[in-house]
C-alpha cells in the first residue's frame, strides 16, 4: 500500500479522487491547500504527492522540492499548463491535464509510485502512459523485448512494425502524424517518441484540441497580448511556447477551426509563433506530433482541413491498428495490466480463465485499449478469487468454434447494443439541452474528453447553441 498526499481544494473532486485511489489500494491523506498540507503533515513522509496547480494560497507547484524523494504529480487545467510544464523542468515528476480519465491517472501513478517494489529488473512490465522522465521517479526497466516499447505492449507483427517505426522516427525532428481510432494508443505512442528522442529531458505537452472551447483555442496554443482576447488582462505565452525545446502533441488535430489551422501552418512553415494581437513573432523550437482518429484525406477533399497543413503534418506517419485487428495483443495487454495492477496494489497476480482469454481475443473492443483497460480494472476490483472469468469482464462467451476472421467492421457508426452505451445515449439526448457538457460529464462520472469521444463514437453530435 502506498501513502499518497492529495492536495485539491474542490471537495467534490477531492472526494472522487480519494475514492478512486483507495479503490486501487492506496492510503490517501487529503489537504485543501499547500499551507494546510505543510502545517498538518510531514511532507517527506509520503510515497507520492498529487496536487492541483491552482489552489487557494500557494500553487501546487510550490510542493516541488519539498517532499523529499516523493514524486510530485500535478493536475492542471489549460490555464495552468505552462506552470506545470515549468514545474516538471524544476523536478516535478509529471502532470496531467484536466479533464483526464481515471484510467489515465491510475496508469500515471502506477508509473511514478516507488515504495516496496521488487527491484526494477524483476518488474513485470513498464507502465503505460508513462510521461516526462522525472528525476525522482523510479527507473524504467530496460525494454529490450520486441513486444514492448516504452510502456507500449504489443507482440503482434503489426505492432512490432509500429515499434520499429517509432524507434526510427524518434531521433528525427520531422513532424509526425499518428493515425488511429480512439483509444488505440496515439498519445502513448507520441510519449514514446518523445522519450526516445533527444528532446526527452524537456517538456512533452499534450493538447487535446477538441476539449478546448473553439473561441479559446487560438489563444491557448499561440498565446496572446494583453487585451487581445476577452479577459486577457495580461499577456500570456501559449502552449507552443510552453513546449520550447520539447515536443508538442496536438491530439484530435482535425478538430482545429480553419483560422487556427492557418496559424498552425504558418508556425510549421516559419518555426515562429505570433501571439494573438502581437506584431512581432518569436522563434520556438518545438517538435510537433499531431494525432487524429479522423480520415484527414477525406477532410482535405471536402475542404474542412487545409491540404497544405495536411502535407506539412504527415512528413512522417504512423498508423495504429485497432485492437480487433490484433486479437493476440488484446490478451497480452489484459495479462500485462493484471500483472502491473497487482504489483502496484501489492496483491498476488490474478489470472484469466481460458474462456475469458478467448472472449477477450474475440471481442470487438470499439473503444480499443482504453475500453479493455476499464474492463480489466473493473474485473480486478470485483474479483473475489484469483481467477477472472467472463462475467467479471462483462463479456459474452465467443461463438463456438471461435471465428478466426478478424471482427473487422462490427462497430463504428452502428447503433450501440450494450446497455451501458444505451444508457449513455439516452442520458445525453435527454439532458443535453439543459445541461452544459461539463455537467453532463460530471453526472456520468467521466471526463469532458471521454464525453466528447463517446459522442463521436456513437454519432451524437453536440446540439448547436
Ligand atoms: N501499446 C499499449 N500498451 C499498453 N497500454 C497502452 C498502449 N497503448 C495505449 N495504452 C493505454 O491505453 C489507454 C489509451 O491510450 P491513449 O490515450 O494513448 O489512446 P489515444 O489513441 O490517444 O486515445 P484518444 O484518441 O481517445 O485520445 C491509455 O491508458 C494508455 O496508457
Amino acid at each position: 500500500m502506498s501513502r499518497i498526499l492529495l492536495v485539491e481544494d474542490e471537495v467534490v473532486i477531492r472526494t472522487e479522487l480519494r475514492r478512486l485511489l483507495v479503490r486501487h489500494g492506496h492510503d490517501v491523506i487529503e489537504a485543501g491547500s499547500v499551507e494546510d498540507a505543510s502545517a498538518d503533515h510531514d511532507l517527506r513522509a509520503f510515497d507520492l504527492v498529487l496536487a492541483d496547480v491552482r489552489l487557494p494560497g500557494a500553487p501546487g507547484t510550490a510542493l516541488v522540492g519539498q517532499c523529499g524523494g516523493a514524486p510530485v504529480v500535478l493536475m492542471t487545467s489549460y490555464a495552468t499548463v505552462k506552470a506545470a510544464v515549468d514545474a516538471v523542468k524544476r523536478g516535478a515528476a509529471d502532470y496531467l491535464s484536466k479533464p483526464f480519465d481515471h484510467a489515465e491517472l491510475v496508469a500515471l501513478l502506477d508509473h511514478h509510485l516507488p515504495g516496496a517494489r521488487p527491484a526494477p529488473s524483476a518488474l513485470p512490465d513498464v507502465a503505460p502512459g508513462a510521461s516526462v522522465p522525472a528525476p525522482s521517479a523510479p527507473p524504467v526497466p530496460p525494454t529490450s523485448e520486441d513486444d514492448e516499447l516504452e510502456g507500449m505492449v504489443g507482440g503482434s507483427a503489426v505492432m512490432r512494425e509500429v515499434f520499429a517505426r517509432v524507434r526510427k522516427v524518434a531521433p528525427s525532428e520531422a513532424t509526425l502524424l499518428v493515425l488511429g481510432e480512439s483509444g488505440t494508443g496515439k498519445e502513448t505512442l507520441a510519449r514514446a517518441v518523445h522519450r526516445l528522442s533527444p528532446r526527452r529531458q524537456l517538456a512533452f505537452v499534450p493538447v487535446h484540441c477538441a476539449a478546448i472551447p473553439e473561441g479559446q483555442i487560438e489563444g491557448e496554443l499561440f498565446g496572446y497580448e494583453r487585451g487581445a482576447v476577452p479577459g486577457a488582462i495580461s499577456a500570456r505565452a501559449g502552449l507552443c511556447e510552453a513546449a520550447e525545446g520539447g515536443t508538442l502533441l496536438l491530439d484530435e488535430v482535425a478538430e482545429l477551426p480553419p483560422k487556427v489551422q492557418a496559424r498552425l501552418l504558418r508556425f510549421l512553415q516559419t518555426g515562429e509563433v505570433r501571439r494573438v494581437g502581437a506584431t512581432r513573432a518569436r522563434r520556438v523550437d518545438v517538435r510537433l506530433i499531431a494525432a487524429t482518429r479522423r480520415d484527414l484525406v477525406a477532410m482535405v477533399r471536402d475542404g474542412s482541413f487545409m491540404s497544405d497543413l495536411y502535407f506539412r503534418l504527415r512528413v512522417l506517419e504512423i498508423r495504429l491498428p485497432p485492437l480487433r485487428e490484433r486479437p493476440g495483443d488484446a490478451v497480452r495487454l489484459a495479462e500485462s495490466l493484471l500483472r502491473r495492477r497487482a504489483w502496484a496494489m501489492g496483491r498476488a497476480p490474478l489470472t484469466l480463465t481460458p474462456e475469458a482469454r478467448a472472449a477477450i481475443a474475440a471481442a470487438p473492443w470499439p473503444g480499443n485499449i482504453r475500453e479493455l483497460e476499464n474492463a480489466v480494472h473493473r474485473a480486478m476490483v470485483l474479483a473475489d478469487a484469483s481467477e477472472i472469468g467472463l462475467e467479471l469482464l462483462g463479456l459474452d462467451a465467443p461463438p463456438q468454434p471461435p471465428s478466426p476472421a478478424p471482427l473487422a467492421d462490427a462497430h463504428e457508426g452502428e447503433p450501440p447494443s450494450d446497455s451501458l452505451e444505451g444508457y449513455f445515449r439516452r442520458f445525453v439526448l435527454e439532458h443535453q439541452h439543459e445541461l452544459t457538457e461539463t455537467e453532463i460529464a460530471r453526472r456520468l462520472g467521466i471526463s469532458r474528453k471521454a464525453l466528447w469521444e463517446r459522442r463521436q463514437r456513437l454519432g451524437i453530435p453536440r446540439p448547436r447553441s
